[in-house]
């Protein structure tokens, strides 16, 4: 039997319903056909949009897949500024911000400290906290050297009331918002990419940090109202291949060794400018190789502690003429002194909301101790200290930027504001190895260290 329905399909249809209804099931398969594949376009852009989020994140929170230390710099820098648009501000953070930065004494200082969690500034932090002043901290915790050091200091300026606010120097956004809710009095600069070495690696994070990010400080402080008068971190590394000894600040300072050298170098310059055309009041303070408790594992003393401890060679520069390399190092306590001189002496700047009112005060001081020590004699100290003897591995200085010697005159900062370095080598060392034992839990493996040993802990 043949099928009802294929006869029927078979049978030519003529009725004006039937067309109609046939038309409209085309219009229908268009339509469908459309909506598929305007689906699909917005299907593939959805997956291409969430594969780039992945693709995004997964670099941002691994970066030191990377082995380019600028980029995992650049990655923080990102981090931060994301942290702070996203959960930094409101009123509870504006509340700490003011609570540490409001002085407890009449007529305290309101000072922004910046790299905080830095060696001199966690020391400078405290001590000015200490007297009555009111601080707050900024810093970027980047990763040149162990953040974890960085964080614990972090938590020590925390159990003295001192907030640090993590972002970058060159964050403009974050800075204005900091001196919208603070009349800063003081910015006692010292953040900065540190090491000379270092500059051959990552030049990038000098020009970043030294040169623009000082830039954008200034900028900032320029504009503020009332400003405030600036004290920073310059270095002894700015006499370079001076010859002149000791190093006072007359002498010449245009022969920078190193890149770390010239990007301080060139900040004086910058301060310069900025004095002369707004008005700001700005102190540069020449760093002689500061060393002593919570310090820089980048430098040498911390590093040569590390590994006489752990029994391996160490690596001694001496000069292309085989002289010994000497440094004219200089324990923290007697910087913080200087630094709290040159702030307690700073004229305040004259300019206000970015126009000038006036000349305003523009001073350079060497802060050193004035007593140089050959490398080779750090070494010993330390063997003494350590109880171990120093695989020592005494080689010619490559070209690195490296200085044969340092010795600073510091008669300008003594006529000024009184600075008098009061701590020998053996002293410091003594102190920089109890609380290098301590931190690191090895109490039993140094020999013990009597002393009244001032760090703060
Ligand atoms: O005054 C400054 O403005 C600078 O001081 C510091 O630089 P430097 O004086 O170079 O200190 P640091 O590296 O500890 O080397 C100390 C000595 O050890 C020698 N040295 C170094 C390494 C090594 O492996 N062997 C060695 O003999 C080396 O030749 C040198 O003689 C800060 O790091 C810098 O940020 C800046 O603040």
């Amino acid at each position: 039997m043949i099928d009802q329905r294929i006869l029927m399909a078979s049978q030519p249809d003529t009725s004006k319903s039937s067309k109609l209804e046939r038309y409209n099931s085309y219009l229908r398969r268009i339509n469908h056909t459309k909506f598929l594949a305007a689906s699909s376009k917005l299907l593939f852009r959805a997956t291409l949009f969430v594969a780039l989020i992945i693709v995004f994140f997964f670099t941002i929170n691994y970066p030191l897949l990377s082995d380019n230390p600028h980029r995992v710099h650049l990655h923080q820098n990102f981090l931060t500024t994301a942290f702070y648009t996203g959960s930094t501000g409101g009123a509870a953070w504006e509340k700490q911000i003011r609570h540490s930065a409001t002085p407890r004494r009449s007529n305290g200082f309101s000072v922004l400290v910046t790299g905080a969690a830095g060696f001199v500034g966690t020391h400078c932090s405290l001590a000015l906290k200490k007297r009555g002043d009111g601080v707050l901290g900024l810093d970027n915790f980047n990763s040149y050297y162990d953040p974890s050091l960085k964080q614990a200091r972090q938590a020590l300026l925390s159990k003295h009331q001192i907030f640090i606010v993590e972002g970058d120097l060159n964050d403009a956004q974050l800075l204005s918002k900091l001196f919208d809710i603070v009349p800063f009095t003081h910015i006692l600069h010292l953040a900065a990419q540190a090491g000379v070495r270092y500059a051959m690696k990552n030049p990038q994070s000098y020009v970043n940090s030294n040169i623009a990010g000082l830039v954008n400080l200034l900028e900032i402080a320029k504009s503020a109202n009332p400003q405030p008068s600036i004290v920073w971190a310059s270095s002894s590394s700015v006499y370079g291949l001076n010859t002149q000894n000791p190093f006072s600040e007359s002498h010449r300072t245009d022969q920078p060794a190193s890149l770390y050298a010239a990007t301080k170098k060139a900040g004086e310059a910058i301060a310069h400018t900025y004095n002369h055309i707004y008005g700001l009041s700005i102190t540069g303070l020449r760093f002689f190789t500061v060393y002593g408790p919570w310090g820089r594992p980048d430098m040498a003393y911390f590093f040569f502690t590390k590994d006489i401890l752990q029994g391996k060679p160490i690596t001694v520069y001496k000069t292309a003429d085989d002289k010994e390399v000497a440094r004219d190092f200089t324990y923290i306590d007697d910087v913080v002194k200087g630094c709290l001189g040159a702030l307690d002496t700073a004229e305040k700047s004259t300019g206000s909301g970015g126009k000038k009112k006036g000349p305003a005060q523009l001073r350079i001081y060497n802060l050193g101790n004035t007593s140089p020590v050959t490398v080779g004699r750090l070494v010993s100290i330390l063997e003494g200290l350590l109880n171990v003897k120093a695989k020592k591995h005494v080689v010619k200085m490559p070209r690195n930027g490296d200085v044969p010697y340092t010795h600073a005159n510091v008669s300008l900062a003594y006529k000024d504001f009184g600075y008098k370095p009061t701590t020998d080598l053996s002293t410091g060392l003594r102190k920089f190895v109890k609380w290098y034992a301590g931190y690191y839990g090895i109490q039993s493996r140094v020999k013990r260290v009597d002393d009244n040993a001032s760090y703060s802990s």
